[in-house]
């Protein structure tokens, strides 16, 4: 069944819509990459998907049901919203305790969270006293102990170091490999291009893309093309519907047409190629690209 659904999900502070009319869909078995400039609107929408806001219009559901319907909801869904957001003077195992007894789940689920986040051996120190990625590691302990098939995560790599980083980047692949639906927020392509299988962009709180990781990078991608007579080849190519730049060395730097249907084009009309190199363009280009009528203080090149 589809996790989570979000359709024409609005949100407005006073004059201010910062999240408008978004509508998609996050699946089982993968982590969905949720991206967007600074104050694009990613917290909000979390926030109404765990309950902690209520739209101004459109629905949010988990497993087809509302948040507000779940029986125990720390058993359907994880959330790790603000790795702060723990007492400091607590034994980060007494924490757990609490956490479990106060949501009737059994306390034999302390020890496995413990034990998939790697914070066993520091179960017994006090919160207060733990770096950021182990409050980070305690946090997502937290969201584990329902055992929920959806979890969601803001900003989860804010402020780690690289070791850090690579540990939450694996954790969420490792869950959506359990089968689990991963939803992570962040407003750097490049945490998100190793780790997501989906990536769901916003600006200024509109929907500006959903797509599969992979696709976004293809989307806006150039071939470079070297003919021997690259005015012959270039109008074959534009009677084939392909856009046609001059490029550096009298190559030609094309789009509309895939590197496939250009070495096709080249075979039927007998052209010779010196070279047929798709341009990948990268994905922190492709976020920029997307993202850049959205986002709210741009600088000024000098
Ligand atoms: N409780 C609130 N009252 C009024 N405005 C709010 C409130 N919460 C958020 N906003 C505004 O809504 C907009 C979106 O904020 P939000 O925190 O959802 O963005 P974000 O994409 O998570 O940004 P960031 O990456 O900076 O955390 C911002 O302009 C913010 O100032």
């Amino acid at each position: 069944m589809t996790a989570i659904e979000v359709r024409g999900l609005t949100k407005r502070y006073g004059p201010d819509t910062v999240v408008d009319d978004l509508s998609f869909t996050v699946e089982p078995g993968q982590v969905t990459g949720f991206l967007g400039p600074n104050g694009a609107g990613k917290s909000t929408t979390l926030k109404m998907i765990t309950g902690l806001a209520v739209p101004t219009r459109g629905s949010v559901t988990i497993g087809g049901r509302r948040y507000r319907d779940l029986e125990v909801p720390l058993t359907e869904v994880g959330a790790l919203l603000d790795a702060g957001a723990v007492h400091g003077a607590r034994k980060a195992r007494d924490h757990l305790l609490a956490l479990a007894a106060s949501n009737r789940l059994p306390l034999s689920r302390v020890g496995d969270v413990l034990a998939r986040t790697g914070l066993e051996s520091a179960a017994g120190r006090r919160a207060g006293g733990f770096s950021l990625g182990m409050r980070q590691r305690l946090g997502i302990a937290a969201a584990l102990l329902g055992d929920p098939r959806v979890l969601i995560f803001d900003e989860p790599v804010n402020g780690l170091d690289p070791e850090g980083i690579r540990w939450i980047r694996d954790f969420m692949r490792s869950l959506a490999r359990d089968g689990r639906a991963v939803l992570v927020s962040s407003h750097l392509m490049s945490e998100m291009a190793q780790t997501a299988d989906r990536l769901v962009v916003i600006g200024r709180g509109k929907l500006l893309a959903d797509t599969a990781t992979a696709e976004l990078a293809g989307q806006t991608g150039t071939v470079l093309v070297r003919a021997a007579d690259p005015d012959g080849f270039a109008r074959h190519l534009l009677a084939a519907g392909a856009t046609v730049r001059d490029g550096a060395g009298r190559a030609l730097v094309v789009s509309g047409l895939t590197s496939d249907e250009i070495g096709k084009l080249a075979a039927y009309h007998g052209v010779a190629l010196g070279e047929l190199t798709p341009q990948r363009v990268s994905l922190e280009d492709a976020f920029l690209a997307l993202t850049e009528d959205s986002i709210e203080y741009q600088g000024v090149a000098a």
